[in-house]
Parts: structure tokens; C-alpha cells; sequence
């Protein structure tokens, strides 16, 4: 086993020319999602690796923080650079500093990476400084001319179509990348560097599935095959409910749905006391019959005091995902006389997409006063009401029990 789990450089700078649309196609969804928040996700899922850094365009802030969430493990993004040999070296040296040995260089936008294969790579790392997973050319190729003429067919024998995550040794693949970077090489892999510098470049298997979403067919073809997986087509639609109150004390910062409002007192209570975070978390681990927050994170336990409620929703939006389901809206309702909500309003739904991977589009905000009735008519405290709808596949009957 490898000393330390290997990094991960997800590179996500390109624009996606030959895919065209109105974002880079790593914004694109498919299956109701960002093709890049699938493609991060599976990492967050892996057991087996270390912090995982992803490389944005100079422009892509905004479009980052509406399509992944956050995860303990995932670094804040690097800009990535005019090629993506340049976006790698960037990330690299980012990186370095982070004291990972080894790392998985991955595109963002192959977002159907198995953990096998992940595990193969890391695995194959141990007697290697460069990992490549590859595949067989199947097909008889030919070379043309300009013209569309046949000139020759070439031998397949030996040939093989590269793929991502391919796994280095992070000193050698950033001395490579630096030392090419000097020389003017251009490669479209990191494999191709290696190789430029004398390092042995070791094959392991792909994947056939493990595909590079480049054109509009692409990722029409992807979007196709998530429904055919079954999970939007033939999945369950389940709705949870949450509730939540938390009285004020002196303080001087209410926190509402992720964003610190500044006010004449505070909310007393669990971790930040955020009503409204602690609500949709209830309503998701509702929609999933998986108990509330306090099951998972007991306001008696230590840790918690004055903790962020973002990692309790974090929390629950990744039991959604590792279900195999998706987040389909969110709607929240606040209760208070004050702080007054709505000129927060817009960037509350933007944090708490963040903060589930999801698109601010599928995130309502709504607040109203209790019209001075009982005790939030007071002013003594807010409540939250939210409502989580999700999307969940159909259970898979166990192997041996098909119904005839
Ligand atoms: N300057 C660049 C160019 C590419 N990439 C990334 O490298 C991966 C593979 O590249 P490719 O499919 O060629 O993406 P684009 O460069 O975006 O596509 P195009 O060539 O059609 O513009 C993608 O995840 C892409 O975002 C990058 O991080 N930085
Ligand atoms: C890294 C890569 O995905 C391996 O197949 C590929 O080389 C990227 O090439 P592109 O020219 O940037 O699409």
C-alpha cells in the first residue's frame, strides 16, 4: 500500500469549443446534474484516495460554486491555464504543497470513472512512477488525406487509446511537466510527458464506459445512458419535511441558511444555531426515512458547539447521492420579525446549493413575520420549515431472487 493516499487533480479549464453551448460542457448537465459535480463526486466516494483539487477557468468561479458542493477532502479550486498541459502544471505545483506523494491526474469531464478502475491505478502506482489506463484499439484504422482519401491502413497491433485518471509520482510527473514546459513540448496527456522525460509508463486496463464527453453527442449519449440506468426514468419521487427553532441570546450575528447576517443577538442552540440549514437537513434525511440531525450529529457531543451547519446538510445531500438518487428541489420557509431575509435571500439559495452539489435554480427561499403572534411574533427566536424533494432508484432485486 502506497505510504500516503494519492492526490487528485481533476482538470476542469477548458471551454469546450468542439462541444459548444451556452457554458463550458463540464457545466453541462446530464441526468439533472453538472457533468463536473458527477465527475468530483466519484472521487469523494473513493476511499482510497487524499485531498482531490480541482482546476477552473480564469471566469468559471461562479459556475464552480452552483455545480459542486463541498466536501472536507476537496480543496479550494486553482485557475488552470490556456492548455490543459499548462492547467495540470498549475495544479501541481498547487498541489506540492499539500505533501501528497502521489497523485491521479483525471479529466473533469469523464464523469463515469469506476472506483475499480481508480483502485487498479492506485494499486498499479506501487511498483510504478506513471500509471496509465488504456484500452485496445478495436477498430481498423486508416490514415486519410485532407481530402477524405484512404492513404493507408494502419496496423492496430500494439495500439491503445488513453484514458483518465492516469497516477504518477508527484515529484517525477512535476519535474516532467516543469521540464517540458521549458522545452515547448505540447502532449495531450500526462502519460506523453512521462514518456518525454525517460520515465517507464505502466499500462492497466480501462475502461470502455470510462468516456471523454467531447461533442454535443457526447453528452447527449451520456444523459441517455443515466436514463437508462433507471434512475430518472424508473426511480421513486420521496418528499421529507423538517422543522426547526432556535431562540436568540446577546451576540451580534444571526447565521440563516449558510450566509452570517449581522444583528443585535444570535440564535441559541445546536452547532451555529442555523435553523434554516438545520430544517433541510431534516427534510432530506426525512425523504430518506434515515432519522434526523440529531441522530447523526447529537447536540450533547462536544464537537458540534458552535460548529457550521454546512457539513450537517453536506451530510445529508451525500446520503442522497450515495443512494444513488438526486436532489430535485429544495424550498425553505423562514419565520421572523427580523433580520429582515430578503436582501440575503439570493445568496442563501446560493450557499445552500453549494452546499449540495446542486443547481441554485433548484433551491426556493422564501421568509415572512409571524405577525406579531406568540413568541416569534416577539422576536424571541426564528424558525425554519423546509421541504426536500428527491429522486431515488428503484431497489435492485438481490442476485438469485428475480421473480420468475
Ligand atoms: N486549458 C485547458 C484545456 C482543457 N482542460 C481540461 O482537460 C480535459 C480534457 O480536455 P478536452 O476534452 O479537450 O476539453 P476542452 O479543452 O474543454 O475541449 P475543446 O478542445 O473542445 O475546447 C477537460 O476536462 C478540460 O476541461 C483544462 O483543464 N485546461
Ligand atoms: C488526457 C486525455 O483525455 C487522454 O485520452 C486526452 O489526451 C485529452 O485530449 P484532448 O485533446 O485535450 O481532448
Amino acid at each position: 500500500m502506497l505510504q500516503t493516499k494519492p492526490a487528485v487533480l481533476i482538470v476542469a479549464a477548458g471551454r469546450g469549443v468542439r462541444a459548444g453551448g451556452a457554458v463550458p460542457k463540464q457545466y453541462q448537465r446530464i441526468g439533472g446534474r453538472a457533468i463536473l459535480a458527477r465527475t468530483v463526486e466519484i472521487f469523494m466516494q473513493h476511499e482510497g484516495i487524499g485531498p482531490v483539487l480541482v482546476a477552473i477557468g480564469a471566469e468559471d468561479g461562479p459556475l464552480y460554486d452552483a455545480a459542486v458542493g463541498e466536501h472536507p477532502r476537496l480543496l479550494p479550486p486553482v485557475k488552470g491555464g490556456a492548455t490543459r498541459q499548462e492547467t495540470v502544471l498549475r495544479g501541481l505545483e498547487a498541489l506540492a504543497a499539500e505533501g501528497a506523494t502521489h497523485v491521479l491526474v483525471h479529466d473533469g469531464v469523464r464523469p463515469f470513472a469506476s472506483a475499480a478502475l481508480i483502485g487498479r491505478v492506485i494499486a498499479a502506482l506501487e511498483g510504478a512512477d506513471a500509471v496509465l489506463p488504456a484500452t485496445p484499439v478495436t477498430d481498423t484504422l486508416k490514415r486519410a488525406d485532407g481530402d477524405g482519401r484512404v492513404i493507408a491502413t494502419v496496423d492496430r497491433g500494439g495500439l491503445f487509446g488513453a484514458q483518465t485518471p492516469q497516477g504518477f509520482r508527484l515529484e517525477t510527473l512535476l519535474a516532467a511537466h516543469r521540464g517540458a514546459a521549458a522545452a515547448g513540448l505540447a502532449a495531450t496527456d500526462d502519460a506523453a510527458v512521462m514518456e518525454w522525460a525517460g520515465v517507464p509508463v505502466t499500462l492497466v486496463p480501462g475502461e470502455a464506459e470510462n468516456v471523454k464527453l467531447t461533442t454535443p453527442a457526447d453528452i447527449a449519449a451520456a444523459g441517455r445512458r443515466l436514463r437508462q440506468d433507471g434512475l430518472l426514468i424508473l426511480g421513486e419521487t420521496r418528499v421529507g419535511t423538517g422543522y426547526d427553532i432556535h431562540p436568540f441570546t446577546d451576540g451580534d450575528t444571526v447565521h440563516l441558511g449558510g450566509v452570517p447576517i449581522p444583528h443585535d443577538r444570535r440564535l441559541a442552540g445546536h452547532s451555529d444555531a442555523d435553523v434554516a440549514l438545520h430544517a433541510l437537513t431534516d427534510a432530506l434525511l426525512g425523504a430518506l426515512a434515515e432519522g434526523d440531525i440529531g441522530d447523526h450529529f447529537p447536540p450533547s457531543d462536544p464537537q458540534w458547539k458552535g460548529a457550521s451547519s454546512d457539513r450537517f446538510l453536506a451530510f445529508a445531500a451525500e446520503r442522497v447521492r450515495a443512494r444513488g438518487g438526486v436532489i430535485a428541489h429544495l424550498d425553505l420557509a423562514i419565520v421572523a420579525e427580523a433580520p429582515r431575509i430578503g436582501p440575503h435571500r439570493t445568496a442563501m439559495r446560493a450557499r445552500i446549493a453549494a452546499i449540495c452539489g446542486i443547481g441554485a435554480d433548484r433551491v426556493g427561499v422564501k421568509a415572512t413575520t409571524n405577525e406579531k403572534l406568540g413568541a416569534l411574533g416577539r422576536g424571541e427566536g426564528i424558525a425554519a420549515i423546509a421541504t426536500a424533494t428527491i429522486r431515488l432508484p428503484y431497489p435492485v432485486d438481490p442476485p438469485g431472487e428475480e421473480t420468475p
